[in-house]
């Protein structure tokens, strides 16, 4: 078990992950949050199915409302939305009532956005499912999908707590693996080099990473972007480094609609467009062809299949949240841990994602 925090200027709070990090949630609702009235867990189907029970288990006595959500993007909607605050009406939330979010990322976004909003605002903690949520479930970034881009509408909102219970993660299909995996990847990428070298050594495949391995990983990851958010917190400047690989991302993400393509695969194929620009405008040393055949191997796509249109991503990456005026800025890496936020002209996209696609 390991405990780290994340420390900002609002706010501090625990972020405790391993195995059976789930029987610490009765305590800390217990005793580290002066009380609340209703307690709302906020699921999807999916979860709910394979891990409900185990979590009820623990929190039989606080008579939890249970919500469930469709499982993946679909839950990121505003009808979906919508239906969780008309059910937190109908079951008797008020202000002090506190929400757990327990799922991937999806249900991370929307139950924190529910929070986020729910009579201005009220408490809540994540309890992650997926590899991915060692990233979603920390920061307070929440929201849901607009059709035209990508957490369009959405709040910080720091959650209460975070209890990352990693023997979850055991029931995950294998593309679920691969999608998390990809945001280690770039949090090793931009602030773990270190990270980086081992996962090269040591990772040749998803099913091979042992319990303790994953731990160790994720936890490093984790301390990469609490490094960051605790000194941006609202992105006015360097937590746009966690956008490593998204401005494309989710540009793809929108163009092949929400829940085609896994939000890390995407990533994955944003990160490789921004380390080939990378090389040519930031002057990193880096040796992409290995890094392809190493992420291939494990069953990642480096590229796009030309039916998707350059000018709809391009478009969409116009409309991208780092954008200012139109222009697009995408981070790029001057080295393997040192990003940097760069403008690039819609003509040199437009002529990079020809080569690309
Ligand atoms: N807020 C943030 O900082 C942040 C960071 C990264 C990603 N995100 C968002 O997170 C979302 C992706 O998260 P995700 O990959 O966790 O997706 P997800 O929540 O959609 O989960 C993926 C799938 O796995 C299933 N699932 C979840 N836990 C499971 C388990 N333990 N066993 C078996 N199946 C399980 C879900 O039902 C779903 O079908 C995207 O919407 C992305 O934009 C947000
Ligand atoms: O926490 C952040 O900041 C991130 O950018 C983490 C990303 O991995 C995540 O996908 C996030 O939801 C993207 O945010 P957005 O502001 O680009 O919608
Ligand atoms: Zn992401």
């Amino acid at each position: 078990m390991q405990k780290l925090e994340l420390s900002t200027a609002e706010k501090k709070y625990p972020i405790v992950i391993g195995e059976n990090a789930v029987s610490s949630i009765a305590p800390f609702l217990q005793n580290d949050l002066n009380g609340f009235s209703r307690l709302m867990i906020m699921t999807d189907q999916n979860v709910g199915k394979l891990h409900l029970e185990n979590l009820l288990k623990q929190l039989d006595e606080f008579r939890p409302a249970v919500f469930s959500a469709p499982a993946g993007e679909k839950a990121k909607s505003l009808e979906i939305y919508e239906e969780a605050i008309t059910f937190s009406l109908e079951n008797g939330l008020d202000r002090k009532s506190f929400i757990i979010a327990f799922g991937g990322g999806a249900i991370g976004d929307l139950a924190g956005f529910v929070a986020a909003t729910f009579m201005r605002g009220i408490r809540f903690i994540q309890v992650p499912t997926t590899i991915l949520a060692h990233d979603s479930s920390v920061g307070g970034k929440t929201g849901i999908n607009h059709h035209l881009g990508k957490n369009m509408i959405g709040a910080f909102h720091q959650p209460e707590a975070v209890f990352y219970d990693l023997s979850f993660i055991n029931s995950l299909p294998p593309h679920e693996v691969r999608s998390g995996f990809a945001e280690v990847v770039k949090h090793a990428l931009i602030g773990d080099p270190d990270l980086f070298d081992w996962l090269r050594m040591n990772v040749s495949s998803l099913e091979g990473v042992t319990p303790m391995q994953y731990e160790e990983m994720l936890a490093k990851g984790i301390s990469v972007k609490a490094k960051i958010v605790r000194q941006d917190v609202h992105e006015k400047g360097i937590r746009a480094y966690l956008n490593f690989g998204h401005t494309l991302g989710h540009a793809i993400e929108a163009e092949m609609g929400y829940g085609n393509i896994t939000h890390g695969e995407a990533v994955m194929i944003g990160m490789v467009f921004a380390l080939e620009i990378s090389k040519e405008k930031s002057g990193l040393d880096f040796e992409l062809d290995g890094f392809k055949t190493w992420i291939e191997s494990i069953g990642y796509r480096t590229s796009l299949s030309s039916e998707i249109s350059k000018e709809g991503l391009l478009k969409r990456m116009k409309k991208d949240k780092k954008a200012i005026g139109g222009t697009v800025r995408f981070v790029l890496l001057n080295k393997i841990g040192v990003p940097e936020l760069v403008e690039l002209p819609d003509s040199f996209l437009k002529k990079k994602l020809g080569s690309f696609l």
